[in-house]
């Protein structure tokens, strides 16, 4: 095993493009060279931070402080406008997998797609197909087209298919909130499995679980890394300024 981090992310800054008018998008291709014909609206600034091979990191903070961006970016999903990161094993993104999934395919046909995706070989998805329909556990829709699936069900085939894909690395955004409780207690003992030999990344606002789970934990706050370390100090100064902000909204 190579002594690199598993993840390193060096000066992340995100910024997104947004467009007054329908027609500016157009515009900005026809006419980018000499104008400008939309806002950047920056969602992360600056973000420096490295999780070493087998620790577990969790990431907290408010509604749009840009945790999601954070890990779509270390996922390859979205480009940083600044900065650079490197990744280093095999990644399974659960939940970010959901959003590749082709509606008109059946669950068992994605599974199989996005189990190749995340580096199986045709004979290992062959062997693994079953276990991953028995995990993702959704019955007879696990053979209907996608499009026809509820959020869980979707979540449960994207579950399904990480926790068989011998990951090194494991990026979690939210997956403890989506399944019913059934389904969650599995995942909750997936990723404890998991946390004994591979590197975790999660964002969640299960507090608790994080403050269970994890070495350290990032606390991001309006797209600046506002604190990162010992889970419990950085959860109770994140509990602090919830309150905080609670009572002061309850006095305005
Ligand atoms: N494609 C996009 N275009 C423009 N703005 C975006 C886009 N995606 C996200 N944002 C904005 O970026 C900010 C961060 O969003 P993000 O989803 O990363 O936050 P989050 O911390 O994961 O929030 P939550 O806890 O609600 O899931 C938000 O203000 C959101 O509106």
């Amino acid at each position: 095993m190579s002594s690199k981090p598993s993840i390193r992310c060096a000066g992340i800054g995100k910024a997104f493009q947004l467009y007054a008018h329908q027609n500016d998008q157009l515009k900005q291709v026809l006419f980018g060279l000499w104008k400008q014909f939309y806002t950047e609206k920056w969602v992360l600034h600056d973000v420096n931070f490295t999780v070493e091979k087998g620790e577990h990191v969790g990431v907290i903070g408010r509604n749009g402080a840009g945790k999601t961006t954070l890990l779509q970016i270390i996922c390859g999903i979205t480009m940083p406008t600044k900065g650079t990161f490197e990744v280093d094993g095999r990644v399974a993104p659960i939940l970010a997998l959901g959003s590749a999934f082709d509606g008109l395919l059946t669950g068992r046909e994605n599974a199989r797609i996005g189990a190749a995706i995340l580096g199986l070989s045709r004979k290992e998805v062959d062997e693994r197909i079953e276990s991953i329909a028995a995990f993702a556990d959704i019955g007879s829709f696990f053979e209907q087209p996608m499009r026809t699936y509820s959020m869980g069900m979707v979540s449960r085939v994207a579950f399904a298919i990480c926790a068989h894909a011998n990951a090194d690395v494991l990026i979690v955004d939210e997956a403890l909130s989506v399944g019913d409780a059934v389904f969650q207690k599995k995942c909750e003992t997936y990723i404890k499995d998991f946390s004994r030999n591979g590197t975790i990344l999660m964002v969640s606002h299960d507090l608790n679980f994080l403050e269970e789970l994890c070495d350290r934990v990032l606390w991001l706050d309006k797209g600046v890394v506002r604190e990162i370390g010992d889970p419990k100090k950085v959860i109770a100064a994140y509990r602090a300024a919830m309150e905080t902000e609670n009572q002061t909204a309850g006095a305005a």
